[in-house]
């Protein structure tokens, strides 16, 4: 099987008025309002190309984070992408910005560009350009901030508006490591979750709780539907997420 090439690290975008669909992939990450996003559409394995970069690929993603402002999105993507947690002052992002991560998933490698938007409404409509392109959203709330939860409608309801019918969706609830803090129960999330028939785990980006398993899910998900043979079952998603805290003991980072 031919393999891509995608660019590790961080890269900035010149431009303040690209769209989403009109730019070439460079692989490269942006950063800020309307930062460059790499064209439409999933990228299969047997049409070989290379760009400027170090990691092989074989099938690459769009994955975008949505929710409130504060909830936790960029401490996500930056815990997922390097292990480590943003403590310290709150830096609101501003519009949009993106990170790639390969993933090895039953021995192909998965590209997933990981778009993570800003909370803050007064950019709303920069996102809402976005979603149209995303084969996957993780939709976070946090567990310490009951606005954030009470608005996870508003944001579905968004979502079914700007985004494909067929995106991959998973519900987050953020910084389960604050227990003192905690207003959300973890089963009033999963009761959400189900009346909207959304798959949902809590995560902590802190301390690094299901991180790595919500995006893998994803991923796992995402590289069956576009692979999958006519006549093989179809991955179910919610059960692998569940099978997976159940082995890890409920929860693993
Ligand atoms: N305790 C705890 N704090 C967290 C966690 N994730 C994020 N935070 C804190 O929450 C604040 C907001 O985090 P961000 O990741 O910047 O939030 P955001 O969702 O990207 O916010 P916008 O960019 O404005 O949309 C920061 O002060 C983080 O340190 C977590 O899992 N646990
Ligand atoms: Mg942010």
């Amino acid at each position: 099987m031919s393999r891509k090439k995608t660019m590790k690290g961080k890269g900035s975008s010149k431009s303040s008025t690209s769209s989403p669909n009109n730019n070439k992939d460079t692989g490269k990450s942006g950063r800020g309002i309307g930062a460059s996003a790499p064209s439409n559409g999933v990228v299969y394995p047997s049409r070989p190309s290379l760009s400027n970069s170090g990691e092989f690929y074989d099938i690459a993603f769009k994955v975008m984070l949505v929710g409130d402002s504060g909830v936790g999105k960029t401490c996500l993507l930056v815990r997922f992408k390097d292990g480590a947690f943003l403590a310290g002052s709150f830096i609101s992002t501003v519009g949009i910005d993106f990170r790639n991560k390969v993933l090895n998933i039953d021995a192909l490698k998965v590209k997933l560009q990981i778009w993570d938007t800003a909370g803050q409404e007064r950019f709303r409509s920069v996102t809402h350009a976005y979603y149209r392109d995303a084969h996957a959203l993780l939709l976070l709330y946090d567990v310490t901030n009951k606005a954030s939860f009470d608005n996870i409608k508003a944001w579905l309801t968004e979502i079914h508006e700007y985004a494909q019918q067929d995106v991959v969706l998973m519900l987050l609830g953020n910084k389960a490591d604050a227990t003192h803090e905690r207003v959300v129960k973890r089963e009033e999330g999963e009761k959400l979750a189900k009346e909207f028939a959304v798959p949902f785990m809590e995560t902590s980006a802190k301390s690094g709780l299901n991180v790595e398993l919500a995006f893998t899910a994803v991923a796992r998900e995402l590289k069956h539907r576009s692979l999958k043979e006519p006549d093989e079952p179809t991955f179910q998603l919610e059960d692998y997420v569940n099978k997976e805290m159940k082995s890890a003991g409920c929860c693993r980072t």
